[in-house]
């Protein structure tokens, strides 16, 4: 299982220093929502070009234009960008059009999806590369929410997963232990006194 550093930070110096920290014990290096809002997609070829070697990700949370928005992504940089599943299908072609452009993937977060196991089969069979259970920081934040629903829903799909929405040290084999491809980690390895130790121990965790 490879492991996803989600840097939810505002500027490119920020994500600079914590990839830097972090880089040696992760897979995968996403550029949260908020920072590419923040800091435009300079950051991503900011992010790139000091991490040439490890795949680079955009969650750019598409829900429209999706080949435009993909494509620029692409070209900034990016290995790996996001489009909602709430999106519409032509949204969905339209950025695995770009991807296959690229030589790159498409990434499907079902954040907000009802029927996540159903979405995620036909995602892929759309041309996705995997598909991200997820549940956002609001969602995570609201009473009654647990995380083995995402788990649960990885299983149910049959296709490829990650899983994202407050995985930590405690709760990382479980994630690895429901088949999924990727474990992302936000607020767990950024939110650290020690990002790369944080990092480390995640890594560490995964057996
Ligand atoms: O995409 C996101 C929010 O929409 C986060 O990056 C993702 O949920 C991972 O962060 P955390 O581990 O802090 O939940």
């Amino acid at each position: 299982m490879k492991l996803q550093f989600a840097m939810d930070t505002l500027t490119t110096e920020a994500a600079l220093e914590l990839a830097a920290a972090a880089a040696p014990h992760v897979d995968i290096i996403e550029l949260g929502t908020p920072l590419i809002k923040s800091a435009g997609l300079s950051a991503i070829t900011a992010i790139k070009a000091a991490h040439p070697d490890k795949i680079v990700f955009a969650d750019l949370k598409t829900m429209d234009a999706g080949e435009l928005e993909a494509d620029i992504a692409f070209s900034a940089g990016a290995d790996l960008v996001t489009v909602l599943g709430v999106a519409g299908d032509s949204t969905i072609v339209g950025a695995v059009a770009a991807a296959k452009k690229h030589g790159k993937g498409i990434v499907v977060d079902l954040i907000g999806v009802p029927d996540k196991a159903k979405r995620a089969a036909e995602v892929v069979a759309l041309g996705a590369e995997f598909v991200e259970m997820h549940a956002g920081l609001d969602e995570q934040a609201e009473e009654g929410f647990t995380f083995d629903t995402l788990l649960d829903d990885g299983k149910k799909s049959g296709v490829p997963f990650s899983v994202a929405g407050g995985v930590k040290v405690g709760t990382i084999a479980s994630v690895q232990q429901s088949g999924a491809q990727v474990a992302v980690a936000g607020a767990a390895i950024y939110g650290a006194p020690d990002v790369g130790a944080a990092a480390a121990e995640l890594r560490a965790a995964i057996v």
